[in-house]
C-alpha cells in the first residue's frame, strides 16, 4: 500500500518537475502575496532547476517569503516588501508575474483591464530598468492584453525581445487533457490537446481533432467539451462564489511552463509548451501575438511550432477566435501608447 502510493507521488513528481544539469536560475514572483502567488512559490520552492526565489508583493512577500524558505529544498528565499521592488528584480533571470485583480461571478477577463493593465505596465517597466534581460511570465488577466502591454512597455524602453516574453496559456491544455481524459477513460498524460488561439473564451481554440483520444469525439459530447475547456475558468469563478478564480491549479500549471521554460534555458532540447507570445502565424492578420505550441531554448522561445490541419469545426472556431483576439491585443497596445 505504501509502496503503492510512494510511486504514484514521485511520478506525479516527475511530470511537473523535470531537471536537467544544475545551473544557477533565479527566480522572481511578482505577486507572491496572492491566491496564486503563494503556492506558486511554494512549488517553484519545490522546483530543484530554481537556486533562488525572490518573492515580491505590494502585501505580505516577506512573510510568504520567510514560510516557504522552511522547505528543506536546497533554493534561498528572499521577501520584498512593496517599496523594494527594484532590489526584488535584481540579477533575475525569470520574473512570473500574478499580480492583479482576479475574476468575481459575471465578468469577463476583459473587464480587469481597466486595474490590471497599469500593474502590469509598472512592472514591466521597472523589469525594462532593472533586468532587461529577464525572460517575463504573465499570469495576470487579461492575458491577451497584458501580454501586449508588456512587450510594448519593453518596446518603449528599448528592450523587447520576442523570445523574452510570454502569456501563461498552460492551465488550458492542463483543463483540456484532464477533462478529455475523463470522456476518454484514459490518464490525463495519455490525452495532451493542442490549444492556439488566446486565453479568454472563444479565443482559446482546442485542436481536438489532432489527438489520438480527441478526435473520435463528436456530436454533443464534442460541443460540450469545447465549451468546457474554453469556459474552464468560469467553472471555477462561479464555484468559488466571490472568492475569486482558480489559484491552485494556476500555480501548479504556472510551475509546469517555469519549469519548462528553464529546462529550455538549460540547454534541453524537444521541449515543447504552449505559450502566448509574439508570433508570425497570424501575422498577416494583424494579430501579432498568438498561443501556439513553442520550444523554449537557451535563448528563450525559439520555435514557434505551425500547428497542422483544422477540422471544419476548428475553422469555425478560429473565425470566432481571431477578431476578438486581435482587439484585446489592440487595446493593450493602445494603452501603452498613450501612457
Ligand atoms: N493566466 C491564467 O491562466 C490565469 C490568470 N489568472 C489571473 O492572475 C491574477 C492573480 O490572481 P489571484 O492570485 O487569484 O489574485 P489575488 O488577488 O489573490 O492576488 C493578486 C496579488 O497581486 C498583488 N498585487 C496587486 N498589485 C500589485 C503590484 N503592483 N505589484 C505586486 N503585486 C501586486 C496583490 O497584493 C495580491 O497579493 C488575476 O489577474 C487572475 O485573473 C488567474 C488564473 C489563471
Ligand atoms: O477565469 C479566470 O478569470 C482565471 C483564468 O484565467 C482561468 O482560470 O483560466
Amino acid at each position: 500500500m505504501f509502496a503503492r502510493s510512494a510511486a504514484r507521488s514521485l511520478t506525479s513528481q516527475s511530470r511537473l518537475f523535470s531537471t536537467t544539469a544544475a545551473r544557477l536560475s533565479k527566480v522572481a514572483v511578482l505577486g507572491a502575496g496572492g491566491g496564486i502567488g503563494q503556492p506558486l512559490s511554494l512549488l517553484l520552492k519545490s522546483d530543484p532547476s530554481v537556486t533562488s526565489l525572490s518573492l515580491y508583493d505590494i502585501r505580505g512577500a516577506p512573510g510568504v517569503a520567510a514560510d516557504v524558505s522552511h522547505v528543506d529544498t536546497g533554493s534561498e528565499v528572499n521577501g520584498y516588501a512593496a517599496d523594494k521592488l527594484d532590489e526584488a528584480l535584481e540579477g533575475v533571470e525569470v520574473v512570473v508575474i500574478p499580480a492583479g485583480v482576479p475574476r468575481k461571478p459575471g465578468m469577463t477577463r476583459d473587464d480587469l483591464f481597466n486595474t490590471n493593465a497599469s500593474i502590469v505596465r509598472d512592472l514591466a517597466s521597472a523589469i525594462g530598468c532593472v533586468a532587461p534581460n529577464a525572460h517575463v511570465l504573465v499570469i495576470s488577466n487579461p492575458v491577451n492584453s497584458t501580454v501586449p502591454i508588456v512587450a510594448s512597455t519593453l518596446a518603449k524602453a528599448g528592450v523587447y525581445n520576442p523570445a523574452r516574453v510570454s502569456g501563461v496559456t498552460t492551465l488550458d491544455v492542463v483543463r483540456a487533457a484532464r477533462f478529455t481524459a475523463g470522456i476518454a477513460g484514459v490518464r490525463p498524460a495519455k490525452a495532451p490537446i493542442t490549444i492556439v488561439g488566446g486565453h479568454s473564451g472563444a479565443t482559446i481554440v482546442p485542436l481536438l481533432s489532432q489527438s489520438t483520444h480527441g478526435k473520435g469525439i463528436k456530436d454533443e459530447v464534442y460541443d460540450k467539451l469545447v465549451h468546457r475547456i474554453q469556459f474552464g475558468g468560469d467553472e471555477v469563478v462561479k464555484a468559488k462564489d466571490d472568492a475569486g478564480s482558480a489559484t491552485l491549479s494556476m500555480a501548479y500549471a504556472g510551475t509546469k511552463f517555469t519549469n519548462a521554460l528553464l529546462r529550455g534555458l538549460n540547454g534541453e532540447k524537444g521541449v515543447v509548451v504552449p505559450t502566448f507570445v509574439g508570433s508570425p502565424l497570424y501575422k498577416d492578420q494583424g494579430i501579432d501575438f498568438f498561443s501556439s505550441n513553442v520550444e523554449p531554448g537557451v535563448n528563450g522561445v525559439e520555435k514557434i511550432h505551425p500547428f497542422g490541419q483544422l477540422s471544419a469545426e476548428e475553422e469555425k472556431l478560429m473565425e470566432a477566435c481571431l477578431p476578438e483576439l486581435k482587439k484585446n491585443i489592440e487595446k493593450g497596445c493602445a494603452f501603452v501608447e498613450s501612457s
